[in-house]
């Protein structure tokens, strides 16, 4: 994108975000640009005034005339500075809000696989520091460039009024302005950017030390003195680059902000040794010494604006690149998932993540019918987890498809397909929210009897309707001690909020990626016992180291290294005495 198009993209966002705030903002910039002219000019006349009244006795009426006047423009100028700061930091609020959504929408809409790579990982930290620092300031410096080039135009013609070559060459000093500036900012840019990954790196690190999740096992194992070590070494090698750029930007500022100071003093110098030939007042010296500053303070504002420009612009660049990430376009006419009458077929599924080699899924054929309770074993690593999320349609296959009625599941209304599916996943999420929400997922609607009757079911579906009674404040219950009241839970209940979850929504097909991991065996035995009674009609998939729980299954896969090596039903397994019934077997000598 070429800076003009950036420039004017961000300014497009901006009034879009709030055109009467964007045309308020552009008013008082443009007020406060004649207000430093107005200043010299009144300035000027205050001094002629009352040098009039001190050396000539003429009538102070005069002075006080221009004294009140000017009074007035700096309690307007107070006004304006202080609309201005309020309608930035009123602008500021909306666009970061604005951009905030952008962002998040996006990511809503990016395939799953996009978490799964670092450089997604930085793309999308480049993009979220770009928040902070972009879109608004970047109006903010267009706005002061315009401010500062009224005002520089006022100047111009004032220095004109002395003499034809003082515009001219004032005009001249921004260029070496600009240049330092444009050098600032590229430099900086260049380290920022190139840090993304280690300054991630440096701040998991600290964030490790800070999370209740790491804190225990980092105090057991006394790891704070490895993560700290890490951390201040990424920390400090950074900073120290940074620091070695802004030095060198440092030099290169002094030395040119100094060189056009000193080039603006000499104008004046040279104006007091002309002295008595060029004939001018007391006021208009003043008036002269002062329009020298300002002008000179007007080019060191416009270079410093242009720069800042430049930087955001290159960091905005990065935000707009991670909008514009291109999402998979969905056509209007999608057919919409029911009920699962035909049955899920996996039609030669190979599956690779990005950082990976090989294929974790290889050439994988599956047909599940309608209502089927299938069971998937198999080792550790053996891609079970994949096919679930490939399944699911968060992944999509490397080759092959996956369909629901004979048709891909990908070419369905997506948030249709996703209604006919639920799942407990393996390291599923919890949210500090109340126990409700965990469950619903959703604002929730008072009076709202149905989901109030889904919620009651699905909390008994999960067996943790005594765990809710005994709860003070029932589904209302914080969980969580992140926040104030929270009420914290054991694993195995925060598993079963996970199963309610699962089980809150109507679906056609469930997953359960190891529900049952950390529940106790009694809640464990009941969860699968009902499984088949929870599930009646429904088709379940389910994932389960502890294999006595495939006994009831219809039928169960032996996944190995991306491929079933066995299929059937318990005792056909146990009969073919190969892969399954020495898992089983191995498992089983322990309760003996
Ligand atoms: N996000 C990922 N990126 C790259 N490789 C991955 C990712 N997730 C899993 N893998 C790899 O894919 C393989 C299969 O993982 P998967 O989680 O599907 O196995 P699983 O059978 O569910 O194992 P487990 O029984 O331990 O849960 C593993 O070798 C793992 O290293």
């Amino acid at each position: 994108m070429k800076y003009a198009n950036l420039i004017f993209e961000v300014m497009k966002q901006v009034y879009r975000v709030s055109p009467r705030m964007f045309s308020r903002a552009t008013v008082i910039y443009l007020a406060q640009a004649f207000l430093p002219v107005a200043q010299i000019y009144i300035t000027a006349q205050v001094i002629n005034a009352v040098t009039g009244v001190l050396t000539r006795g003429e009538t102070p009426l005069s002075a006080l005339y221009w004294l009140v006047l000017q009074l007035t423009v700096i309690l307007l100028g107070i006004a304006l500075s202080s609309f201005q700061k309020y309608t930035e930091r009123k602008m500021n609020a909306y666009v970061s809000f604005w951009f905030n959504l952008q962002v998040s929408e996006k990511l809503s809409k990016l395939p799953f696989l996009f978490f799964e790579s670092p450089e997604s990982y930085d793309k999308l930290q480049r993009a979220l520091r770009n928040l902070s620092i972009c879109g608004i300031n970047m109006v903010f410096y267009i706005f002061s460039i315009i401010q500062s080039v009224i005002t520089l135009a006022g100047l111009l013609v004032l220095l004109f009024s002395f003499h034809y070559i003082l515009p001219i060459v004032m005009l001249l000093l921004i260029i070496p302005l600009l240049v330092i500036q444009k050098k600032e900012g590229a430099s900086r840019f260049i380290v920022i950017h190139q840090q993304t990954a280690s300054s991630r790196m440096a701040v998991y690190m600290n964030q490790l030390l800070q999370t209740k999740e790491a804190a225990k096992e980092i105090r057991l194992f006394d790891a704070k003195d490895f993560l700290l070590s890490r951390w201040r070494g990424i920390y400090f090698k950074n900073t120290y680059e940074m620091l070695g750029v802004e030095r060198k930007n440092m030099k290169n500022r002094l030395v040119v902000e100094s060189a056009v100071t000193v080039f603006s003093f000499s104008i004046l110098a040279v104006f007091i040794w002309l002295g008595s030939r060029v004939k001018l007042t007391i006021g208009s010296y003043v008036a002269l010494y002062q329009a020298v500053q300002d002008t000179r303070y007007s080019i060191q504002n416009i270079s410093q604006n242009m720069g800042q420009i430049y930087h955001d612009g290159l960091f905005i660049h990065e935000l707009f690149e991670f909008l514009d990430t291109p999402v998979p376009q969905q056509s209007k006419e999608l057919p919409m998932a029911g009920q699962l009458f035909q049955g899920i077929e996996v039609d030669r599924v190979s599956f690779r993540y990005p950082s990976q080699e090989r294929n974790i899924l290889d050439d994988l054929s599956i047909r599940i019918k309608p209502g089927e309770k299938v069971a998937i074993v198999g080792e550790n690593g053996a891609g079970k987890s994949t096919l679930v999320k490939v399944m699911l349609g968060l992944y999509e296959p490397t080759s092959g498809e996956v369909r629901y009625n004979n048709i891909p599941i990908h070419d369905y209304d997506p948030t249709s397909f996703r209604s006919k599916v639920t799942a407990v996943f393996q390291d599923f999420y919890r949210y500090e929210l109340t126990l409700g929400a965990n469950i619903t997922l959703q604002e929730s609607e008072t009076d709202d009897w149905k989901s109030e009757r889904q919620l009651t079911h699905a909390i008994d579906k999960a067996s943790m309707t005594s765990l809710v009674n005994s709860l003070r404040d029932g589904v209302s219950t914080q969980l969580g001690t992140r926040f104030l009241g929270g009420r914290e839970l054991s694993q195995g209940q925060w598993q079963k909020v996970a199963i309610a979850r699962a089980f809150y929504r109507d679906f056609e097909v469930i997953y359960l990626d190891e529900p049952t991991a950390a529940v106790d065996p009694l809640t464990e035995s009941a969860i699968f016992e009902n499984l088949m009674s929870m599930t009646e009609g429904k088709t379940a998939i389910f994932i389960s180291h502890r294999l006595g729980s495939c006994r009831q299954a219809d039928r169960i896969l032996v996944l190995k290294d991306g491929r079933i090596v066995e299929e059937g039903r318990h005792e056909e397994l146990i009969e073919q005495d190969a892969h399954y019934a020495e898992m089983f077997n191995k498992q089983a000598q322990w309760y003996r």
